[in-house]
């Protein structure tokens, strides 16, 4: 393999010359019984085609770009085309024989492998008989790794892991055998489930964005941008209360000038008996430990890892760790439309996104979001909110955001979810099981 720009990764090939047809024989043999012996190499992987995703190029990109290297690399690989959304998921949670298997293949974009993720990580723990509604479960870890092959919209699951957003270089770190853990949320509201997020859980912009989006898929990528500009536009702020648990460990800080990358040394930091002392000790703190902020929010992201993508090479927390347990909390307060909008280009350029007084950004290992209209709301209150009014001029001063008296979604990794209140945790905290954390190639 051969690095080119911008973290691509391209085949190499190096010639061997000899006259001797026995050596040359001898040579293939052992060069062949070496590559055997490698065990993190896949040699059998179920590969899962969303023809939809993104361009609808999924098909292409799999038959042109990726299966030829598999072939070269002696991959075998059983290919489904997925014929409807959760087929993956539904065909890994009970048909699929996992065993014959190395790892799963996913072909498309981060709803795509959520998908895949969810029928992984499923079907463990029913064989475990674990319960995924107990929000204090201990996860059974999946034994297949998961590879992505970038088909989809955003791509932000395989941006944010490799660097870049490209299949050649995807297919490569599959049959290198690269893996990266990965810090999984669970989402309950009350004591039920709703799902597993691995990128952004975000109310408000992109809770709004996201559903605006649903309604044009046909514009493909696209709509995003549509629907960024129609979103942005509206300017609504939503009212609630976030409680969080701060990360303990000395996890660093969202404002922190590193970046996480493969063999990170905060993602590498194996559990210690001091860690897991600290640990039991926050457990008793627990309760203690809370921060609780109430207030009017335009946004409010959880970004488990940095959600870079091509539209944001550095993301919405730069800083933020794949696989140290903890999710960068931040949190947009309702400012003026021509604030908002620096905020927002910030995330296209070098400057600080959170260098705003109505940003603060925190690391969280648990989070709950309590909307207020699930709350008592006095007559006095309810007399003093102005209406929902659509769109207001553009360079409006501070005080005319839209009132929302409804309420936003939350975005799970590109799916809406069907509850506003919600409660999250972090499933592993490395210092005490770093195992069950997923691993994608
Ligand atoms: C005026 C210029 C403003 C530019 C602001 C750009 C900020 C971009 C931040 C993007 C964060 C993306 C987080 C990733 C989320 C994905 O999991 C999700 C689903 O992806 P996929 O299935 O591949 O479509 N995508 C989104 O939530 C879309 C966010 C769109 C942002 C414009
Ligand atoms: N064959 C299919 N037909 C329709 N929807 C599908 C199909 N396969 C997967 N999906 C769904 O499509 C959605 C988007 O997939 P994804 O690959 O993330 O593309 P995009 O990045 O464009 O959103 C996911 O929610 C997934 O469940
Ligand atoms: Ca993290």
């Amino acid at each position: 393999v051969r690095r080119t720009r911008q973290q691509q990764w391209r085949c190499s090939d190096v010639t061997f010359q000899c006259a001797n047809q026995g050596l040359c024989q001898q040579w293939i043999q052992v060069i062949n019984e070496q590559l055997s012996l490698l065990a993190n190499r896949p040699k059998s992987l179920l590969v899962y085609i969303n023809p939809y995703g993104g361009k609808r190029r999924g098909k292409r990109i799999y038959k042109q770009k990726v299966a030829p290297l598999f072939r070269r690399a002696c991959i075998s690989a059983d290919v489904i085309v997925t014929e409807r959304a959760n087929h993956a998921r539904d065909h890994l949670k009970t048909e699929a024989n996992l065993d014959k298997y190395d790892g799963v293949v996913c072909v498309g974009g981060d709803g795509m492998f959520s998908e895949i993720l969810h029928g992984l990580v499923t079907r463990t723990q029913t064989d475990s008989g674990v319960d995924q509604n107990q929000p204090d479960a201990e996860l059974v870890p999946c034994s297949l790794h998961i590879g992505i092959i970038p088909a989809g919209s955003t791509d932000c699951i395989c941006f944010a892991t490799v660097g870049t957003n490209d299949p050649v270089t995807s297919a490569l770190h599959i049959i290198v055998g690269d893996s990266q853990p990965m810090d999984v949320c669970s989402v309950h509201h009350d004591d039920v489930f709703l799902r597993y997020s691995v990128s952004l859980l975000g109310y408000g912009f992109y809770g709004d964005l996201l559903t605006d989006s649903e309604r044009k898929r046909w514009l493909g990528p696209a709509r995003y941008d549509l629907s960024g500009v129609k979103t942005f536009l509206s300017h609504n702020y939503y009212e609630g209360t976030i409680s969080f648990l701060p990360a303990e460990n000395n996890m660093g800080t969202p404002r922190d000038k590193l970046q996480c990358r493969s063999g990170c040394c905060v993602c590498q930091h194996k559990p210690s008996s001091k860690d897991n002392k600290q640990w039991e000790m926050s457990e008793e703190k627990e309760n203690s430990g809370w921060s609780v902020i109430r207030g009017k929010f335009i946004a409010i992201n959880g970004a488990s890892m940095s959600c870079a993508c091509p539209r944001s090479p550095k993301g919405l927390s730069p800083s933020a760790h794949l696989a140290d347990g903890t999710t960068d909390l931040i949190l947009v307060r309702k400012c003026s439309r021509l604030d908002f909008l620096r905020h927002l280009l910030r995330h296209t350029n070098k400057e600080d996104q959170f260098d705003h007084s109505f940003v603060e950004v925190h690391r969280v290992s648990k989070f709950r979001f309590q909307p207020r209209h699930h709350e008592l709301v006095s007559l006095e209150d309810l007399s003093e909110s102005p209406k929902k009014t659509g769109f207001s001029p553009i360079c409006s001063a501070q005080t005319t955001c839209n009132y929302s008296t409804a309420h936003s979604s939350w975005t799970c990794d590109g799916e809406i979810l069907p509850h506003t209140a919600i409660q999250v945790r972090l499933l592993s905290c490395f210092a005490r099981n770093k195992e069950s954390q997923p691993e994608v190639h």
